[in-house]
């Protein structure tokens, strides 16, 4: 089905981005958690040392697919997008060495979530050009998480993007955490993303609340 941009940007209010090098203990059982603390959008991003590949990866990625499925949470799958067309996922999450995002939505079909990574202006002016439904600027703070991320940029192009009149739906996405969620909301974001704040949480379910409850209080402020 195909979502309207309001629809959209309520999904990316929490957005959950993990794959199983991210999790302490077992990625359904995390997900199962995050879903029961009420993320909006999962993303399945299977990188870096130790990430699983072929069957297995496929295995994992459809065993938490059905999961999303059963609570209504789109399902989004980063950068592998053969992938994403074989289990007809909701999206895809690509980067900026990948292809652009309209061929990606050629080949994905004209209702998928089509994401993109983007760290200044001109990658979030080309993506919006491409035709993308969201883009993800960071990192924000600084993360361990992903061990090539470009340099740290705190919310000003999130900032500045909104004070040009850019509307396009965003998250924020880097070292983001409870203590710094609202800051990001009130850069202009319309969510974050998130993956170890909610994955190597020893309290999966209590941190996603949490989160929830940090990005609530100054929504309604805009
Ligand atoms: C995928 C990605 N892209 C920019 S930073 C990052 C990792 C964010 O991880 P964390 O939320 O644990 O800082
Ligand atoms: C790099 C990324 C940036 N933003 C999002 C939402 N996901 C990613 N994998």
């Amino acid at each position: 089905m195909s979502r309207s941009i309001e629809d959209l940007r309520a999904c990316l209010k929490l957005y959950l981005v993990m794959g199983s090098t991210n999790c302490q203990g077992d990625p359904l059982i995390v997900l199962d958690e995050a879903i029961q603390g009420g993320i909006t959008l999962f993303q399945f991003r299977e990188k870096g040392e130790g990430a699983l590949v072929g069957d297995a990866k496929e295995q994992l990625a459809r065993q938490l697919q059905a999961r999303c499925q059963a609570h209504g949470v789109p399902f989004i799958v980063n950068d592998d997008v053969e992938l994403a067309i074989r289990m007809e996922a909701d999206g895809v999450h690509i980067g900026q060495d990948d292809e652009p995002a309209d061929q990606v939505r050629q080949r994905l079909g004209a209702h998928r979530i089509v994401g993109v990574s983007a760290h200044s202006m001109a990658e979030v002016e080309r993506a919006i050009s491409d035709g993308a439904d969201y883009v993800g600027i960071g990192p924000i703070y600084p993360t361990a998480t992903k061990k090539d991320a470009k340099a740290v940029q705190g919310t000003r192009l999130i900032q500045e993007l909104r004070e040009q009149g850019l509307t396009i739906p965003l998250v924020g996405i880097g070292g983001i955490t409870a203590e710094n969620a609202s800051d990001v909301i009130l850069a202009g974001a319309d969510g974050i993303a998130v993956v170890s704040a909610i994955s190597m949480s020893t309290q999966v379910k209590q941190s996603t609340e949490r989160l929830i409850f940090e990005l609530g209080r100054y929504r309604g402020a805009m």
